[in-house]
């Protein structure tokens, strides 16, 4: 059983809204919503991992982050550990630097529907605290 670390970034402007990214058709979890994020490397920290992450995949780097939540799941061929770090200040406008969508939600609006099966401990989390 393949065994994943992935630190992911809950970005979160002035207004109250999480910027979101969707996933390819091609990749695990085809079409879904997602905080952007990725594995954790060999030897690398989560904190690392995740602006890496962000800097490739949405353009910013974050400046705080804060650990929102940490959850585990398994998948039919995967065991996963999330991170999800709060990110309220970065340099630069997130935006789909690999050609994904991408779009700012309001944090009481989330849809856990629309993200891996997953995320639903956080995104329930992240609505009580909107
Ligand atoms: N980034 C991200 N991944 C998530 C979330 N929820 C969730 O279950 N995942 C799962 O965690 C894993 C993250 O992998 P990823 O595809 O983002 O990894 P990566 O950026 O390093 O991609 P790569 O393999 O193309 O280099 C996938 O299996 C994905 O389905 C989420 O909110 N954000
Ligand atoms: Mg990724």
């Amino acid at each position: 059983m393949k065994k994943l670390q992935i630190s992911t970034g809950i970005l979160r402007n002035a207004a109250g809204e999480i910027f979101i990214t969707q996933r390819a058709a091609d990749a695990h979890m085809a079409n879904m919503w997602e905080f952007p994020g990725g594995k954790i490397e060999e030897g690398e920290s989560p904190e690392l991992a995740l602006a890496r992450e962000l800097f490739e995949e949405v353009g910013i780097l974050p400046e705080s982050a804060m650990l929102f939540d940490k959850l585990e799941f398994e998948f039919p061929d995967r065991h996963i550990t999330l991170w999800f770090w709060l990110v309220d200040s970065w340099q630069g406008e997130p935006w789909g630097k690999e050609g994904q969508p991408g779009r700012w939600v309001a944090q009481k609006d989330l849809l856990a529907e629309e993200f891996p099966p997953a995320n639903g401990p956080v995104i329930a989390k992240l609505i009580a605290q909107a």
